[in-house]
């Protein structure tokens, strides 16, 4: 498995990392726009491997894109990250020219290439590679809903005083400080749901820090996070290299799932080695149903903003 990631900045560089030191890919090209950036982080975490114990060949190449010839995978982590007190809908302006201008590089290298998106605003991002390649639709992937669920998994590991292991909770919708949907009634510890260990107004309170996860860290750090997300990343490329078939909510183009259509946004899909194998359909309750459409509908007006930013 060859895997191609396009920026080499925090998040490029974690996902690379987790990649290599999970050791399930023959190789990793990193590939950014400044000079000689992903070569030095490439030969950085290639000094890793004699002490962390892999055998994944990691290279790097300033805006070559022959070197990325024939992945399997490509990850776009390419673009500026948000500031403290910013919206991630606020970088489109600047990231949709640069994501899809390198998600077409890569494919004309890899004509085969499943792509997994993480620029932000990461769901119009998803939606501008769908509409820029017109790719069949389980090989664009917005990676948004894993890490989502992940930090609900931490959040709610934290107020229930147990490890994050012992929780089971799932993200769905944008990947919007406000358009995220903690899934809390499904929630649980151990397959019990987690309102038997918590009051109503703890599980609120979970789900409301879970939303702003990422602008929380963005305050706390200066820019965005880059652990958690390259971690999340890794897991899905690691999904499509084992042939998983593995439960993430990813942000998936809907053609009628969920009542939506023309629009990528967070709900469960099967990932496996053709990318999203299949879209889960959950029986949501009227309440939840409601906040899907409202977060879809602050997703749709970030795609409109589209048209007057890339051309
Ligand atoms: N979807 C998610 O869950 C998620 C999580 C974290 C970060 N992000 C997003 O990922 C992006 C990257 O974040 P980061 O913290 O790694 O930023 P960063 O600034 O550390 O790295 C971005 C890299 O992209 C490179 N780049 C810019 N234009 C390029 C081009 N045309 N071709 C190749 N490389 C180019 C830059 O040189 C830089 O090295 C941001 O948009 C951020 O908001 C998304
Ligand atoms: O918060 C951000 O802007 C980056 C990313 O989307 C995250 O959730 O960490």
């Amino acid at each position: 498995m060859k895997v191609t990631i396009v920026g080499a900045g925090a998040v490029g560089a974690s996902c690379a990392e987790y990649i290599a030191i999970k050791d399930f890919a023959s190789e990793v090209v990193i590939i950014d726009i400044k000079e000689n950036f992903a070569e030095g982080k490439a030969m950085d975490l290639m000094q890793t491997a004699s002490l962390n114990g892999f055998d994944t060949l990691i290279t790097g190449s300033t805006n070559d894109y022959s070197k990325t010839a024939n992945s399997d995978v490509a990850v776009i982590t390419s673009g500026i990250p948000r500031k403290p007190g910013m919206t991630r809908e606020e970088l489109i302006g600047i990231n949709a020219g640069i994501v899809k201008s390198v998600a077409s590089s890569v494919l004309k290298h890899s004509p085969n290439v499943i792509f997994i998106v993480v620029s932000n605003p990461m769901d119009t991002m998803a939606y501008l590679t769908h509409k820029a390649l017109g790719l069949p639709k389980n090989r664009i992937i917005g990676m948004g809903g894993a890490l989502d669920s992940a930090r609900f998994k931490y959040r709610l590991a934290e107020a229930l005083g147990c490890p994050a292991s012992d929780v089971e909770g799932m993200v769905i919708g944008g990947h919007s400080d406000t358009g995220m949907i903690p899934l809390t009634r499904l929630a649980a510890r151990n397959s019990v749901p987690v309102s038997k260990f918590l009051s109503e107004e703890k599980i609120s309170e979970v789900a409301e820090a879970t939303k702003v996860g990422g602008a929380t860290l963005t305050k706390m750090l200066g820019t965005s996070a880059w652990y958690a997300p390259g971690a999340a990343v890794s897991s899905m490329v690691q999904a499509i290299a084992c042939d998983h078939k593995k439960m993430f909510p990813c942000s998936a183009l809907l053609e009628g799932e969920y009542g939506l259509d023309d629009i990528s946004i967070g709900v469960p899909c099967i990932i496996g080695k053709n990318g999203i194998e299949s879209i889960v359909e959950l029986d949501l309750t009227d309440a939840e149903k409601e906040k899907l459409t409202t977060s879809a509908e602050a997703v749709r007006k970030t795609n409109g903003l589209l048209e007057e930013t890339v051309n």
